[in-house]
C-alpha cells in the first residue's frame, strides 16, 4: 500500500487559521518530528523530555533567530496521529509562520497534504474511517446541532456496533464456505434459522440509521432555500429582510437580479441557505435569460422554495395557474403573498383559503410568521450527546446497499438456493459494511475522503 511510503516522512503544516493572529500553531508528525524540531530549537534538549510536555526556547535558521516559541512534544504512540509529534506555538504573523515552515522543510520535513494528520491517525488505528470523517464534519460544523452530531460520530457513533455485527456475519459466511468444502456431503454448519435471526437483528439496527439520514442531512448540510417568483415580486427585498443586511440590489425595475445571490442564516438550530434568484419571465435580454435559466436550475435543486406573489400585480386566476406549475416540481414550497401593505383586501380574503402567508418584505410585516413557517417544514430535534445519526451521504448509501444485500440473503434462503450463492450475498453485505468503517478501503476512497479536509488537519 502506498500509505506505508507516506508514513515514513515527517510532515509539517500550519494548524491554525491563515492570516494575522496572536499565536499560530505549526504541527509536525512522523518518526523524526522531535529530532527535526530539535535541530532548529535553542532551549532544553527536546529528545530527552517526556511526552506531553511544553518547552520555551528560540527558533532559529542558522545564525538568525526567527521567534520566541513554545514547543509541545508528543511521543509515539501517545499523540493524535500515534506518531512522534511536535507543536510549535509562535507569534501569529504569517511572515514568522512562513520562515519557520521554511526552515523545517530545509531540515527534512515535507509539507502535509490536506487531511494527512487525520489520515495517519486513521491508518494507525486511532479511529475508524467513519470517525475520521466526523473529524472534518466537526471542524466544518455551522450549527451547534451539527457540532453535536459530528462529535457523537467521532466518539464512536455507530462504528462499534457495525463492526460487531459485521464480525458475527463473517462467522456465518465462513461456516457456509466451510460447508462448500465438503462438496457432495449434506452438512449444514451454519444453522439457517440462526442466520435469519442475525440478519433480522442487523436490519433492525440499520433501519433507524437509514431513516435518520433525512434529518441528519439537514443538520449537517443545511437547507438550500430558493426565493423565487416573477420579476419585482420583492424577492431581493425579502432576502435582505431575512438576513437583516443590504445584500442584494433592490429596484423598481423588473429584471434587476440576474445572478443568484445567497447567504446563510441559522434558524432554530438549522442552517438555511437563502438563495435570491432572477425573476421568472420570458425575456429577450440574453443575460437576463441566462439568469432565469439559473433560477429554474436552482429551484430543481432546492430543498425548499419560498415562492413570492406580488399581490398588487396579480389575480386569483393567475396565481392558481402559477401554483400548478410550482406544485409540479415536487419540492416543498411556501406560498407568500408580498406587498400586503398595498394589496386589495378581497384578494387577500380569497387567498386565505389557499394556504398563503401574507407579508410585506419592505415593511418587514409578518416576517416572524414566515420564519416560523419555514422552520415548521424542517423539524429537527436537538441533537444530544450519544444520539446516533447518519449525516454522511457515503454512509447512507452504504447502509442502503448493505440492507439490500441482506434482503437478498433472506430471499435466497427462502428460495432454498445453494450455499455458494448465499455466501456471495453475505460477502456483498460484508463489503458494504466494511467500507463504512474503513475495514475495506482503496487508496482512491481514502484520497477522496481526506483531500476534502483542510491542510493541517
Ligand atoms: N494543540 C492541540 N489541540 C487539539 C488537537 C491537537 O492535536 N493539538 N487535537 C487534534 O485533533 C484535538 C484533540 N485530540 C487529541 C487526541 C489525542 C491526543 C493525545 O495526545 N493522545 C494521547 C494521550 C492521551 C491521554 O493523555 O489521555 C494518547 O492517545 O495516547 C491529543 C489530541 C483538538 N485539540
Ligand atoms: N409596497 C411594497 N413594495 C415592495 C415590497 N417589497 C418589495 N417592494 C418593492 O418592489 C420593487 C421590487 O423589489 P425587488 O426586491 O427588487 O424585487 P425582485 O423580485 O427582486 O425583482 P427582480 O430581481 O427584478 O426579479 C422595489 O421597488 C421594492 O421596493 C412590499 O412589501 N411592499
Ligand atoms: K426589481
Ligand atoms: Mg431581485
Amino acid at each position: 500500500m502506498s500509505a506505508n511510503i507516506l508514513l515514513n516522512d515527517t510532515i509539517v503544516a500550519l494548524a491554525t487559521a491563515q492570516g494575522l493572529s496572536a499565536i499560530a500553531v505549526i504541527r509536525l508528525s512522523g518518526e523524526d518530528a522531535i529530532a527535526i524540531t530539535q535541530k532548529v530549537f535553542k532551549g532544553k534538549n527536546l529528545l530527552e523530555q517526556p511526552s506531553h510536555t511544553v518547552h520555551f526556547g528560540l527558533l532559529h535558521d542558522g545564525a538568525k533567530t526567527i521567534d520566541e516559541v513554545l514547543v509541545t512534544i508528543f511521543k509515539a504512540p501517545n499523540s493524535f496521529t500515534k506518531e512522534n509529534s511536535t507543536e510549535i506555538s509562535c507569534h501569529g504573523s504569517p511572515v514568522i509562520v512562513k520562515e519557520i515552515i521554511k526552515v523545517l522543510l530545509k531540515n527534512g520535513a515535507r509539507l502535509a497534504e490536506p487531511g494527512e494528520f487525520t489520515k495517519r491517525a486513521f491508518l494507525h488505528g486511532r479511529f475508524d474511517l467513519a470517525q475520521a470523517e466526523a473529524v472534518a464534519d466537526l471542524i466544518n460544523a455551522e450549527t451547534d446541532n451539527a457540532r453535536q452530531a459530528a462529535l457523537n460520530q467521532m466518539r464512536g457513533g455507530f462504528s462499534k456496533e457495525i463492526s460487531i455485527l459485521r464480525e458475527e456475519l463473517i462467522h456465518f459466511a465462513s461456516l457456509i464456505e466451510l460447508e462448500l468444502d465438503f462438496g457432495e456431503e449434506d452438512v449444514e454448519f451454519a444453522k439457517r434459522d440462526d442466520l435469519k435471526k442475525l440478519i433480522k437483528r442487523i436490519q433492525a439496527y440499520l433501519l433507524p440509521l437509514i431513516q435518520s439520514f433525512d434529518e441528519g442531512n439537514v443538520i449537517k448540510n443545511g437547507v438550500p432555500t430558493v426565493i423565487a417568483g416573477k420579476p419585482n415580486a420583492g424577492k431581493s427585498t425579502l432576502l435582505n429582510t431575512l438576513l437583516n443586511e443590504e445584500k442584494a440590489i433592490v429596484s423598481d425595475i423588473p429584471g434587476t437580479t440576474r445572478d443568484v445571490i445567497e447567504d446563510e442564516m441559522v434558524l432554530g438550530g438549522i442552517n438555511f441557505r437563502f438563495i435570491d434568484t432572477a425573476g421568472l419571465r420570458e425575456t429577450q435580454d440574453v443575460i437576463e435569460a441566462i439568469g432565469v435559466e439559473r433560477t429554474r436550475d436552482r429551484m430543481k435543486k432546492a430543498s425548499l422554495i419560498i415562492y413570492l406573489f406580488d399581490l398588487t400585480q396579480t389575480t386569483l386566476a393567475e396565481i392558481i395557474n402559477e401554483e400548478e406549475h410550482l406544485a409540479s416540481l415536487g419540492i416543498p414550497y411556501i406560498k407568500v403573498g408580498n406587498k400586503v401593505d398595498k394589496a386589495d383586501a378581497s384578494l387577500v380574503e380569497e387567498l386565505k383559503k389557499h394556504d398563503f402567508i401574507f407579508i410585506s418584505a419592505s415593511h418587514k410585516t409578518n416576517i416572524v410568521e414566515l420564519k416560523d413557517k419555514i422552520l415548521a417544514s424542517f423539524q429537527v430535534k436537538t441533537v444530544k450527546a450519544g444520539d446516533v445519526l447518519v449525516t454522511n451521504l457515503r454512509h447512507y448509501q452504504n447502509l442502503l446497499q448493505t440492507n439490500d444485500a441482506l434482503d437478498r440473503v433472506l430471499e435466497s434462503m427462502y428460495n432454498g438456493v445453494t450455499g455458494d450463492f448465499l455466501a456471495m450475498d453475505i460477502r456483498q453485505s460484508l463489503h458494504y459494511l466494511g467500507e463504512i468503517t474503513g475495514t475495506i478501503t482503496t487508496d482512491d476512497l481514502l484520497d477522496n475522503i481526506f483531500s476534502k479536509f483542510c491542510i493541517g488537519k
